[in-house]
């Protein structure tokens, strides 16, 4: 199992401060959107640059232009992009098709998708890496987690990786280790705590028991 940490409300700057302690806890830095919005692609640059042995997903959640936009992304630097499960499944491939030109992967986030079960099967036939289940900040906001959709989604996917995300920390992170996801995606639940390294340090411990 990998953690990814996403990193959403910080500059590239404190961003790349945060990672000089946080770098050995994680396996995948994200470039969350609004840290995108807010830097463009320097910030995969730049954390690239100083953290050459991490892998970086770029948080583009691509809706359109597939192939242009992820190729973006993987010129700069990125190892992952994302694509919305929502949208057209030529977008959806396209970006596959870029990632295999360029040796590198998709990760489909699967928000908003109220079918999980009649989506995945296409999605995953398009030949993507990792589908990840996805609460959103202003879901999470009423209440919700994405818990029931990983245990949804994992009886539908066949082969590829699954990853989770929304809102996840060090007390509710045992729930998801229980379910084996490929990858853990984390971030408020760090950036948020007292401690972060401490924070990372426990979930990382969890991960391991
Ligand atoms: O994709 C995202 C926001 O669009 C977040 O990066 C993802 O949800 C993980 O962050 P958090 O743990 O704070 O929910």
């Amino acid at each position: 199992m990998k953690l990814q940490l996403a990193i959403d409300e910080l500059t590239v700057e404190e961003a790349l401060t945060a990672l000089e302690t946080l770098a050995p806890y994680v396996d995948i830095v994200e470039v969350g959107t609004p840290l995108l919005i807010d830097a463009g692609r320097d910030a995969i640059r730049q954390i690239h640059k100083k953290f050459p042995d991490l892998k970086i997903l770029c948080d583009a959640k691509i809706m359109d232009a597939g192939a242009y936009e992820a190729r973006l992304a993987y010129e700069a630097g990125a190892e992952y992009v994302t694509v919305l499960g929502v949208t057209d499944d030529l977008t959806i491939k396209e970006c596959v098709n870029e990632a295999r030109k360029y040796g590198k992967k998709v990760m489909v986030d699967m928000i908003c998708i109220p079918d999980l079960a009649a989506r995945v099967p296409v999605i995953e036939a398009l030949g993507v890496d990792v589908i990840a289940v996805h609460t959103g900040v202003d879901q999470q906001a009423r209440g919700r987690t994405p818990l029931d959709d990983l245990i949804e989604i994992q009886k539908h996917v066949k082969s590829c990786e699954v990853a989770v995300a929304g809102g996840i920390n060090s007390k509710t992170v045992g729930q998801y280790i229980a379910r084996q996801p490929d990858i853990l995606i984390v971030g408020g639940g760090i950036f948020k705590a007292k401690n972060p390294m401490e924070e990372a340090g426990k979930i990382r411990t969890l991960m391991r028991d």
